[in-house]
Parts: C-alpha cells; sequence; structure tokens
C-alpha cells in the first residue's frame, strides 16, 4: 500500500510546481481585475472577494476528505488495475480464452467496481451541489457591481465604453479566480501525496545497509542455526539451518516444493535478514558488508527470472552495466547458456529486441528460450559464486545437458550453489543438501547419500525409475 501511495507522489512534485506557477499568473491577473473594478464600487469589490472565499475552503475541505477516501481504498483500486491486468496481459491470453473466463473477470471486476463506485458518486455530489450552491455568490456580487455601473452610465458619470470594459474584467476575475482556486485545489491534493511519499520514505528498510566492509572474493559461506519467517506472516519455513559452502565447492540444494530452498538463497543475498542464528561470508557477517559489494560477489539466476523488453544484447548485459565488455564476452555468455542458436535466427544480430511489445519487428522468445537469455545473463556477470535456482527447469534435454555441461566447466575457478529437482543434475555436485519443511534433513555427497537408506536416495530412486525400462 505504501509504495502504491509513493509512486503516485513521484509525480506530485511535478504538478506542484506547474499548479504554483499557474496560481501566481491567475492571482496576478486577478488583483489587476479588483484594482480597476474597484473603481465602480469599493464595498461590492470586498463583499466579491468575501464571497469567493468560502467556496475556496469548501473546496479544500473535499479535496483532503476525498484523498483521505482514496487512501482507505487503495486496496480495490489495486484489485481493479491487477484484473485489468489480466484481461489486457499476453501472458494470461491463453487461459483466459481456453478456460472462457472472460465474463468471470468482467463479473468480479464489477463486484468491487459497483459498490466502489456508488461511494465515491456519493461524496462527489455532495461536493458539487455545495460547491455550485456558494459559485452562486460571486455571480450575484457581480450582478450588484453591474446594476451600480448601470446607474452610473444613467447619471452620465460613466459611458457605454467603461461597461464593455467593466464586463469585460469581471468575467476576467472570474475565470482567474476558478484558475486560482483550481491551482491552489490541485497544490493542495499533491501536498498530501508528497506527504504520504515522505511517510513512506521514512518507513525503516527491513534490511539495514549498515555494514561498511567491502566483500571481494568468497572464500566460505556459512549458516549456523538460521531461523526465518517471512514478514507478517507466522510459519517459520527455515527452522535452524546449519551448513557450509567451502570455496570452489558445488553444492546442490535438494528438496520439495515450499521446502525453503529460494528463501536461504533470498538470505544469503539479504533481501531478507534472518530472524535467529546468523550468516557468515568469510568468517563475517553479512550484515557486516555493504550492501551493493554483496551482491556483487554472487552472480545468480533467479526460479522466475524475466527477461527485459530490450535488445538481446541488453538482456545480458544489464547483468553488470558496468562491466567493460565487448562483443565476445556476450556471444561467450551465450553460448556457454546453450542460446547461440537463438542468436542465429534474430535478423538484427544482437541488437534484436526480444519483445514484440514495443517494437514491431521484435521476437517472441519460447519458455525455454527465455530462461537460456536468463541464465546467460547470469553467465555474463561472472561473479565469484554463482547461484542457479532451477536452471533447467524450460529446458530441452539437449540444451540441459550442455547447459549442465558448461556449469561443470564454468565453475571449475568459482563456487556454486544450485537447485534442482531432476537429480540427475545434482551428480556434478560436490554435496547434495537436503532440506525438508525448513530443516537441513541430511547432506554428504551422491555416493554417501546413496548408500545410506536418505531422503535423496528415495527421491532419486523415483526419478531413476522413471528412466528405467520394467520387463
Ligand atoms: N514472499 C513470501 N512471503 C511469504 N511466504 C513465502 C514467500 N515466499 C515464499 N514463501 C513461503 O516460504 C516457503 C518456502 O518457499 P521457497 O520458495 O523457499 O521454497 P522452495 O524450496 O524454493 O520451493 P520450490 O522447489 O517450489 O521452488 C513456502 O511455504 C512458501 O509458501
Amino acid at each position: 500500500m505504501s509504495l502504491e501511495m509513493a509512486k503516485r507522489s513521484v509525480l506530485s512534485v511535478i504538478s506542484v510546481l506547474w499548479s504554483g506557477l499557474s496560481c501566481v499568473s491567475a492571482l496576478i491577473t486577478l488583483i489587476c481585475a479588483l484594482l480597476i473594478i474597484g473603481k465602480v464600487s469599493i464595498p461590492l469589490t470586498v463583499l466579491l472577494v468575501a464571497v469567493s472565499l468560502p467556496s475556496a475552503i469548501l473546496n479544500q475541505t473535499y479535496t483532503k476528505k476525498l484523498y483521505q477516501w482514496n487512501l482507505t481504498h487503495i486496496k480495490e483500486e489495486r484489485q481493479m488495475n491487477y484484473l485489468s491486468f489480466i484481461m489486457t496481459d499476453k501472458s494470461y491470453a491463453q487461459e483466459l480464452r481456453l478456460f472462457n473466463i472472460g465474463d468471470f473477470l468482467k463479473e468480479k471486476f464489477k463486484a468491487i467496481w459497483g459498490p466502489y463506485f456508488a461511494k465515491k458518486k456519493k461524496l462527489t455530489k455532495k461536493r458539487v451541489f455545495l460547491v455550485t450552491l456558494l459559485s452562486v455568490l460571486p455571480q450575484l456580487c457581480i450582478l450588484g457591481i453591474l446594476a451600480v455601473l448601470s446607474l452610473r452610465i444613467i447619471n452620465g458619470n460613466n459611458t457605454v465604453g467603461d461597461y464593455s470594459l467593466y464586463s469585460g474584467l469581471l468575467a476576467q476575475f472570474l475565470s482567474s479566480l476558478m484558475a486560482a482556486l483550481t491551482s491552489i485545489i490541485n497544490i493542495y491534493d499533491q501536498k498530501l501525496r508528497i506527504h504520504s511519499f515522505e511517510e513512506f520514505e521514512a518507513i525503516p528498510n527491513a534490511v539495514a545497509n549498515t555494514g561498511t566492509e567491502k566483500l571481494n572474493e568468497i572464500t566460505s559461506i556459512e549458516f549456523n542455526d538460521v531461523s526465518f519467517r517471512y514478514p507478517g506472516t507466522e510459519k517459520e519455513v527455515l527452522q535452524h539451518i546449519s551448513f557450509s559452502v567451502k570455496k570452489h565447492e558445488k553444492v546442490c540444494l535438494v528438496g520439495l516444493n515450499g521446502a525453503g530452498k529460494s528463501t536461504l538463497i533470498k538470505l544469503l543475498l539479504r533481501f531478507y535478514d534472518a530472524e535467529s542464528g546468523n550468516i557468515r561470508i568469510n568468517g563475517a557477517d553479512v550484515k557486516n558488508y555493504e550492501i551493493t559489494s554483496l551482491r556483487k560477489a554472487f552472480s545468480c539466476l533467479f526460479q522466475l527470472s524475466p527477461n527485459y523488453a530490450f535488445t538481446l544484447r541488453e538482456n545480458i548485459t544489464i547483468s553488470d552495466i558496468f562491466k567493460n565488455a565487448d562483443e565476445n564476452d556476450v556471444l561467450e555468455a551465450l553460448y556457454n547458456s546453450s542460446a547461440s542458436d537463438i542468436l542465429d535466427q534474430m535478423a538484427d544480430g544482437l541488437d534484436s529486441y526480444l519483445s514484440r511489445a514495443y517494437e514491431e519487428n521484435g521476437t517472441e522468445l519460447s519458455g525455454g528460450q527465455h530462461q537460456k537469455i536468463a541464465l546467460a545473463r547470469t553467465f555474463f556477470r561472472n561473479s565469484s559464486v554463482l547461484i542457479l535456482d532451477e536452471p533447467s527447469a524450460s529446458l530441452d534435454p539437449e540444451s540441459e545437458y550442455k547447459v549442465f555441461c558448461s556449469l561443470e566447466k564454468l565453475s571449475r575457478g568459482k563456487t556454486a550453489i544450485f537447485t534442482s529437482h531432476r537429480l540427475s543434475n545434482t551428480i556434478i555436485a560436490d554435496k547434495i543438501i537436503v532440506i525438508e519443511n525448513g530443516t537441513v534433513i541430511e547432506q554428504g555427497t551422491h555416493d554417501e547419500l546413496m548408500e545410506k537408506a536418505s531422503r535423496y536416495a528415495t527421491f532419486f530412486t523415483y526419478q531413476a525409475d522413471r528412466y528405467i525400462r520394467k520387463k
């Protein structure tokens, strides 16, 4: 919610500046008009100013009310935005058609939109009624001033030419008044949003970047009795986890869905901090390291790594934009992720766009091709520790084989941590750590774990069985 409020607030700063300028210009016109109109009748002119104020005050009061109302209805707005997104985004298009859920989603949208709109309409209607009522008062004053002017023309104190001058000025006064009021209301409205942004900025970061040490090469990683639950949740997803990873060791994390493997990676990269226990790198607590330098030491492929609607080259180099890389580095990363064939199909080579969202000539990739590009991006980063969370989930058998061969080759001078549900890939690991329900239940080499009646051996046999042709 706070993030949503903050996003809206960023544009407010620009809006306040524009409204401030418009307001100053409207006020100058308004004051000049008033000074001349005052010559007709000072009391009526003062009255004109006085009756214009309640409308401004009322508008301001309602602006605040409406803003606060909006804040309490952000959830509904987000739900409606989400439903609009589902109904228009390409990734949902197939299921939407297959399941024929267009009407279902529309009804869901209407169920939120109906009460939301009804409540907002009620609030806005009251505002419009009162503002319209109050705006009649300046009109009445203007009529009075024009009546006085007419009398003065009849008495010969003013000419008919003066009438057109003053009626023009009064019209000018009204339009400048409206412009000034609109600008003032907008400034007030935007200031409320900026205030929300300031409140958002004041929220302390869940992960404090108080460490000062620079991390260069990683020589050891240790998890010591680490427990963790996601903020705002009850369930402890990691419980008393302990294991270590030595320099140049290849470690595979194995476990059922939801066991906690990806969460371990998130803690290592300090997206979250452990609730108890500690994680040590090169013997020092991860919190001692400056966060950017800590993360710089890892090349990581996340489980659901998205690609970017940028060029193929940018999709690779984005993982290390400060690297002074040449084209060969990009080609090598593509080769190692078994993605060279993707480049061969691209009309504009590395400068081809990987999406048709903004470029008509862009190329839409398959799921597996997307994963290869994400993997190439990870290899391009070339940090001392490689982390791959399910690197081959969408790959064809040949690509998977090649990728794990590359991984074996690339990780020779590196430390590597990877997760894989396809246990044939764990063969390349020096150590396998089996996680179950957030705890380490066993660890060892493939052979060690296969020799005893381990959970790993059971998993491995499940998969191996499928490949053995039964007579
Ligand atoms: N952002 C989050 N907020 C709350 N709970 C979460 C969050 N992310 C994951 N979890 C929960 O933490 C637990 C561990 O999830 P995690 O993604 O680490 O599992 P995993 O072992 O990587 O699973 P998989 O093999 O399916 O990728 C799960 O119960 C999941 O529901």
